[in-house]
């Protein structure tokens, strides 16, 4: 949908904005692959700020920042898992929209991976544990708990050469990088969950929650696909999350369109329970304004919101960050696509931070949420050249 939605490819040459960064004019600050397409950013125009979002709220303040910038332009970025914490969205100075099949040609270099640090991970074993017995005692119903793992390479990781392997991996997911303005970190991911997307005021939600591996066996991987449709315990995860959005989509749209039941769908490693969720949303809002109105879904944060958000606050070791936050961009009609921000890792020199998570509820076991989220982290593995397959550490 990127070709429609750009009016026209521009270039400003004045930098107006002292607040904004300093561009990167050799490499793109933003890239963001889907349905065969990509739009890739160069520089910073201008960057979205942090007063004027407290201020007006994020998602106004991101469209009076779009309405003052000219026709063709988009706003790209990240807004943080925790929404407290304030987003990074600047509007590029140029922008590209090209087919994905000219971008992949993989000539790039890549590194060779020395060291992998975390990859079983007891505290999580006993925050689960901790979890599990606060669902049973308390008024959460389900937390997503993360842990993180760290990818060391003999040299620097290269973002766009990443992004072309996730994009191979799973071409019907959301493939990105933002260029952090600090410490000249990235943020790399190949998404499979559309938190919102509008097209000529159509709202499209498909959102994820319920997984299981995919096996390298086909009849063992229909099985698993088969086995995960009729989990008890994953369809009412997954029922969380439906009834999440469609409330919250009910103050920024209309005529809501519920599928009664959860579809399969498949990822280079992952199986999940996904639902179709179409509306039309109110006039004057973007495709941000709706993004904000569902997150955090119960897919990356839990039910009820608040009471999960602080178990997690809790019980994890570091704050996410940008991990389960949105990623995503708009354009000055409010059209855009706000993708989910994970399977993905922040790369810095020759370290790469993966996050992965998976939702407790209270028949959950702790080593079995513990091996979801070592499926959930080969999508980004196996992009850094570590091949994990059949592995549940
Ligand atoms: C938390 C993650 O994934 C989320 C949780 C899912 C689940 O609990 O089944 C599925 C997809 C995502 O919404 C992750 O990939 O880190």
């Amino acid at each position: 949908m990127n070709a429609q939605l750009l009016e026209n490819h521009h270039e400003e040459t004045a930098v107006e904005d002292p607040s904004a960064p300093t561009p990167r004019t050799d490499e793109a600050t933003f890239r963001f692959a889907s349905y065969g397409r990509a739009l890739i950013g160069h520089g910073i125009k201008a960057t979205l700020d942090a007063e004027r979002a407290r201020r007006l709220g994020l998602g106004p303040a991101a469209r009076q920042l779009l309405a003052e910038r000219p026709p063709g332009s988009i706003l790209a970025g990240v807004v943080p898992f925790d929404r407290a914490a304030d987003p990074f969205l600047f509007v590029p100075q140029q922008v590209e929209d090209l087919p994905m099949r000219g971008l992949t040609h993989g000539g790039q270099e890549t590194s060779t991976v020395a060291e992998v640090v975390g990859e079983y991970n007891p505290q999580f074993i006993c925050a689960a544990g901790a979890a599990i017995d606060r669902i049973k005692t308390g008024t959460v119903e389900k937390v997503v708990l993360a842990r993180s793992l760290e990818v060391f390479a003999d040299k620097e990781w290269n973002p766009e050469s990443v992004w072309q392997r996730l994009y191979q991996q799973n071409p019907a997911g959301h493939s990105f990088t933002i260029g952090l303005p600090q410490e000249e970190a990235s943020i790399v991911g190949n998404s499979p969950e559309l938190i919102a997307g509008v097209l000529r005021g159509q709202l499209t939600s498909h959102p994820l929650a319920g997984s299981a591996p995919r096996l390298t066996d086909r009849t063992q991987d229909q099985k698993a696909a088969a086995v995960l449709a009729g989990s008890a315990k994953n369809l009412a995860e997954h029922e969380f999350v439906v009834r999440h959005i469609s409330t919250a989509l009910r103050s920024v749209a209309k005529d809501l369109i519920v599928p009664s039941g959860p579809d399969l769908l498949p990822t280079g490693q992952m199986w999940h329970l996904g639902t179709l969720i179409r509306a039309s949303l109110y006039k004057g809002l973007g495709s941000l304004d709706a993004a904000l109105a569902i997150h955090p879904t119960p897919a990356i944060c839990g039910s009820p919101t608040a009471a999960a958000q602080a178990l997690i606050s809790e019980l994890e070791p570091d704050a996410r960050g940008f991990y389960g936050g949105l990623v995503g961009w708009m354009n000055r009609d409010g059209e855009g696509e706000w993708a989910l921000l994970l399977r993905s890792a922040v790369l810095n020199g020759n370290r790469a931070t993966l996050h992965a998570g998976a939702g407790i509820v209270a028949d959950s076991d702790p080593f079995d949420e513990h091996s979801e989220t070592a499926a959930k982290f080969r999508t980004m593995l196996c992009a850094l050249g570590v091949d994990r397959a059949g592995s549940s550490l």
